[in-house]
């Protein structure tokens, strides 16, 4: 089984506001919620492509509530921890570029992570985790880490899509995958921007001190896979960009979701990097057919 982990779910509210102006009154044209927090969009792509799964994280609240029932709705299946704070919304405008405010979400007591963190030791050896997106503001940077032993412990494997140095304590546990973005990349080795060989370098590192596989996202630039093979690159497609939330969690869904059936690097990639790109040129997460559509414009080149 594959589980997703969110410890911080949020409502993602998008709204569009043609010329987005600061420190004025803007009137939108449109608005949309959906059930979001990475983890959770990565159960959204996964459950679309046919695949079971069952999302876990803290919700609370009325908003939680909206999650819980968006979740139902598309048939996937959840167990959460309830906590007594409020599950957070995130705004993300539509402009002339996109502009989002992640808010911080509810604060979770120790009864609620001690809660959480039981559910992992019922994991089996075939079961996959993925563990995406932020933390709750007042939750130890330990946590994270904790999970990750607990679950090595079991014999299942995970993936880590966090921000931070966990990251690299990680690895010893042999991650299945990592996926950064560019920035996330630069700011795990302390950099501000990266050359084309300093990500190598360091996606080519993070393999040789224990990822399984390491992609890197390039946004429009496309994405590029490390293994302990070798180096993979899938240069983008040309389309029309509508919304690029959840792009890198949807790149992350379909590599899973293909590994999970497979267990092959490259086709998996391919699955991600199509459910990447059709997230980004379609209003909400990329569905099956808009990703089957996608998967002969993906070539793959090894270098
Ligand atoms: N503007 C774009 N044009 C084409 N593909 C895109 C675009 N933005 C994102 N994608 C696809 O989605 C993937 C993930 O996007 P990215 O922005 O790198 O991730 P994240 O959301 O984690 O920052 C990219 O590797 C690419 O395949
Ligand atoms: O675009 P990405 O990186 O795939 O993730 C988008 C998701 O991440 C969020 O921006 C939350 O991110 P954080 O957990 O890092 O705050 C959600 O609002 C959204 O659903």
């Amino acid at each position: 089984m594959i589980y997703t982990m969110t410890l911080n779910p949020a409502i993602d509210f998008l709204t569009q506001v043609p010329e987005l102006q600061v420190g004025t009154l803007n009137r939108a044209t449109d608005e949309q919620y959906f059930a979001g927090g990475k983890g959770i969009n990565v159960s959204r792509v996964i459950k679309r492509l046919g695949v079971e799964n069952i999302a876990l994280g803290f919700i609370g609240g009325f908003t939680g509530e909206f999650i819980k029932e968006q979740l139902a709705q598309e048939k996937i299946a959840t167990n959460f921890t309830r906590v007594t704070g409020t599950s957070r919304i995130n705004v993300k405008v539509h402009g002339q570029s996109e502009t989002a405010i992640n808010t911080s979400g509810p604060a979770v007591t120790a009864a609620e992570l001690e809660q959480l963190l039981k559910q992992l030791d019922q994991l089996k050896t075939k079961d996959i985790v993925v563990i995406s997106g932020s933390t709750p503001k007042n939750v130890p940077k330990s946590y994270l880490l904790e999970m990750v032993q607990r679950i090595h412990a079991t014999g299942a494997q995970f993936i880590l899509d966090v921000e931070g140095l966990v990251l690299l304590d990680a690895l010893p546990y042999q991650p299945l995958l990592l996926k950064p973005n560019q920035d996330e990349l630069a700011e795990l080795f302390g950099e501000h921007a990266l050359t084309a060989a300093q990500i190598d370098e360091y996606g080519q590192q993070l393999v040789a001190k224990g990822a399984q596989h390491v992609i890197v996202s390039l946004g429009g630039a496309g994405a590029i896979l490390y293994t302990s093979q070798g180096k993979y690159r899938a240069d983008p497609v040309i389309g029309t960009v509508k919304n690029t939330v959840g792009a890198g969690d949807s790149v992350v869904a379909g590599f899973v979701a293909t590994w999970q059936q497979s267990h092959d690097a490259l086709t998996s990639f391919k699955y991600g990097v199509a459910a990447g790109t059709a997230t980004a040129f379609h209003d909400d997460l990329a569905t099956q057919a808009q990703i089957s559509d996608l998967l002969t414009k993906i070539h793959i080149i090894g270098e």
